[in-house]
């Protein structure tokens, strides 16, 4: 039970963790990742290892470079390991072909990025419509619209909406595909703190009420206060992991 709030971080245990789901959404077991530019060689991950469980809200917190954005990328299909396994409800995705990796990142990922990535030249609406339109059993995206609060605007294209807006268009694309884990790079980076705690208050709710595992990355110490779970990474390496049974609600945070 301990190791459930500790995370996984042992050595001797990993072999188990390959094996052994108990239920856990995702396994990070003793990944390494190394990028190579000619000459030089960075090992941008060292030996991480670390379990999402279903319905958590993780924050996965360091400084720039630290290894935020790979962690995301290799748990979200986007990237492999160099050594180690991503294991998802026990699946290695090291063994998935070309197509099972895109069902993944379709039918399991939502992903939330610091600047939208909103197509300009289509509406709030069209642009979930499209994401729906990817996987097998999407939400209904007007309701989805809703959830997020922008009943209303459907018609309005990204440049005739704020930041925040817009950020909530993007986790209606995210949300309409109904995936089990929303994976969030900075959500808040590029808003006020107001709008941020907004944006952040809807990511808790569709944690709660949708049972969505929310892990979000950020720089940003004091968001660390709403996580059920806290991950700091430090040049590569997890160097603390701490379950806080009573997270601050976001309205509450400042910074
Ligand atoms: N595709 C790549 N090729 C080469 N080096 C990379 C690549 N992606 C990341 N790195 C390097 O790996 C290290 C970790 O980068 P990463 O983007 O994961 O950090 P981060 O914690 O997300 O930083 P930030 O908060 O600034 O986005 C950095 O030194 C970065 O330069």
């Amino acid at each position: 039970m301990l190791g459930r709030f500790l995370g996984w971080t042992h050595h001797a245990a990993s072999k188990q963790a390959m094996t052994d789901s108990s239920g856990d959404l995702l396994r990070v077991v003793q990944v390494t990742k190394v990028f190579q530019m000619g000459e030089v060689i960075l090992e941008a991950l060292k030996d991480v290892s670390l379990d999402i469980y279903e319905g958590e809200f993780l924050v996965v917190l360091g400084p720039s470079g630290s290894g935020k954005s790979t962690l995301l990328n290799l748990i979200g299909g986007l990237d492999r390991p160099t050594v180690g396994h991503v294991l998802y409800r026990g699946m290695d995705l090291s063994t998935f072909s070309h197509g099972k990796l895109t069902w993944y990142r379709r039918e399991v990922i939502g992903f939330v990025f610091q600047f939208y990535n909103l197509i300009s030249n289509l509406t709030a609406i069209e642009n979930v419509m499209l994401a729906a339109n990817l996987v097998t059993s999407p939400l209904d995206p007007y309701e989805v619209l809703e959830k997020v609060g922008l009943r209303g605007r459907a018609n309005s294209f990204p440049a005739q909406l704020s930041g925040g807006e817009q950020q909530r268009v993007a986790i209606a694309r995210a949300l309409v595909k109904n995936p089990p884990l929303l994976l969030c790079d900075e959500p808040t980076g590029a808003l006020d703190d107001v709008t941020g705690r907004q944006i952040l208050r809807l990511l808790l709710d569709l944690c709660r009420e949708m049972k969505k595992t929310v892990v979000l990355i950020t720089h940003n110490t004091a968001i660390s206060q709403m996580a059920d779970r806290v991950v700091r990474l430090r040049s590569g390496r997890i160097v603390e992991v701490f379950h806080q049974p009573h997270p601050l609600p976001p309205e509450s945070i400042q910074w």
